[in-house]
């Protein structure tokens, strides 16, 4: 066995080596990743069996702190002060009162979202000012509010349901919120979830790269698209608030032929008119109706799919089916491609919060192929671009006769 001054030494060597490994890989986003990974996994081997049982146990504890303070308004006060706040002074500004500050504020000190510089004063950190963002703001309160409480949920629910598969409504999500509506009809009634919601959609989740700089569009999309003026290139199905469609018009201003949006009326009506450029179509749809646009080159859906049970998802891809030109219309779907094992901590998990928020799920490969196969499609090529990120699925009409709605 080494002596322990030994080891403490190796532990020091390693401490020194990692600090300066962490500046050097900070602009070198493959490097920082691999790092990260090497990170976790020797955590994971580190780690006692009790203490990871722990932390998760604890784990649900600080992002509802960090909630509270979100909604009282303390972390938007900490941000905009920019520089330190005494607790009474935040309490004074929020309304909140100065206890509940001061222990909620302990676990968020203690993971680094503020920064205690002195007895009972707070200043934001990177990480406080990085999270006043929109999409990020937005999403913290959409996830914590509506999937956190599914999620919390899901035991019980799955109790009551004898462990049944979730294959469709009612499912957590409506069982939690005593509802009949699935999640968009939910947020249609809470306009201000909704705009949580959609500023959370239209950031790039996590500084996810698109689509479009990741994989072939020259060879997928453009070569061979039809240039005459009626022609449509792609449109962008249930697009949001259109964030994905503009980044493509911004990256190719010269394709050939008209790019449309395609979202429920509420979504479309909350985009102000300047928001998107003129080159941009927006068209109200449903859809689980038929698909308004006949022949286009591209029906592009990104995290849609995740979002339903499988006879959602035949039904939409149908509607889209009936709608595309045989040899020449594409279905391309943005979204994980789970691997068969192995499959990475966060599509993992994503896959359990679309089960709990949705009824819907992550997809592997074959079963995107059933799927598909059910619709009258089929798969022209799986891109990929490593396990721990979306793929893109290019699909086309199958060979065999197609399916009508
Ligand atoms: C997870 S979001 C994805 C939005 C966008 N594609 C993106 O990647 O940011 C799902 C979208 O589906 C839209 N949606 C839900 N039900 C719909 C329906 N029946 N018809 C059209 N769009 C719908 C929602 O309004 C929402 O914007």
């Amino acid at each position: 066995m080494p002596d322990s001054s030994s080891i403490e030494a190796r532990i020091a060597k390693l401490a020194a080596d990692l600090d300066s490994l962490s500046v050097d890989v900070a602009h070198d986003e493959a490097s920082r990743k691999r790092l990260m990974g090497v990170v976790m996994a020797t955590k994971a081997k580190v780690e006692s069996p009790i203490e990871t049982i722990w932390g998760l146990i604890m784990s649900p504890h600080a992002p509802a702190s960090l909630m509270v303070l979100i909604r009282a308004g303390v972390l938007a006060a900490l941000v905009a002060a920019g520089k330190p706040q005494t607790s009474k002074a935040l309490a004074a500004s929020t309304g909140a009162s100065e206890a509940l500050l001061i222990r909620l504020m302990r676990p968020l000190v203690a993971l680094g979202v503020f920064r205690e510089t002195a007895l009972h004063t707070y200043a934001a950190t990177p990480i406080s000012q990085t999270l006043m963002a929109p999409p990020l703001l937005g999403g913290y309160q959409f996830m914590f509010d509506l999937a956190t409480r599914a999620l919390a949920n899901l035991p019980r629910y799955l109790e009551k349901t004898g462990f049944a598969h979730v294959d469709g409504a009612p499912g957590p999500f409506q069982d939690c919120n005593h509802t009949q509506d699935g999640l968009f009809a939910y947020l249609e009634k809470d306009p201000a979830m909704m705009a949580n919601f959609n500023a959370f959609m239209a950031g790039s989740i996590a500084n996810r790269p698109d689509w479009f700089t990741t994989f072939d569009v020259q060879g997928i999309v453009l070569a061979g698209a039809k240039t005459d003026a009626e022609a449509v290139l792609l449109v962008d199905v249930a697009g949001g608030q259109g964030h994905d469609i503009a980044a493509f018009q911004h990256a190719f201003p010269a394709a050939p032929g008209k790019l449309v949006l395609q979202e429920l009326p509420a979504v479309l009506d909350s985009i102000p008119v300047a928001a998107l450029a003129a080159q941009i179509e927006r068209q109200k749809i449903d859809f689980f109706e038929a698909q308004p646009v006949q022949g286009a080159r591209a029906y592009y859906l990104r995290y849609i799919f995740h979002d339903w049970p499988d006879a959602a998802c035949v039904h939409i891809m149908t509607h889209i089916a009936a709608a595309m030109e045989r040899g020449y219309s594409k279905l391309i779907i943005f979204e994980w491609i789970l691997p068969e094992t192995d499959v990475p901590l966060y599509p993992a998990l994503l896959d359990v919060n679309m089960m709990a928020l949705l009824n819907g799920r992550e997809r592997t490969e074959e079963q995107w192929s059933g799927l598909l196969g059910q619709a009258g499609l089929q798969v022209v090529r799986f891109h990929k671009a490593g396990a721990d990120a979306e793929g893109l699925i290019e699909a086309e009409l199958a060979d065999q006769e197609m399916v009508r709605p």
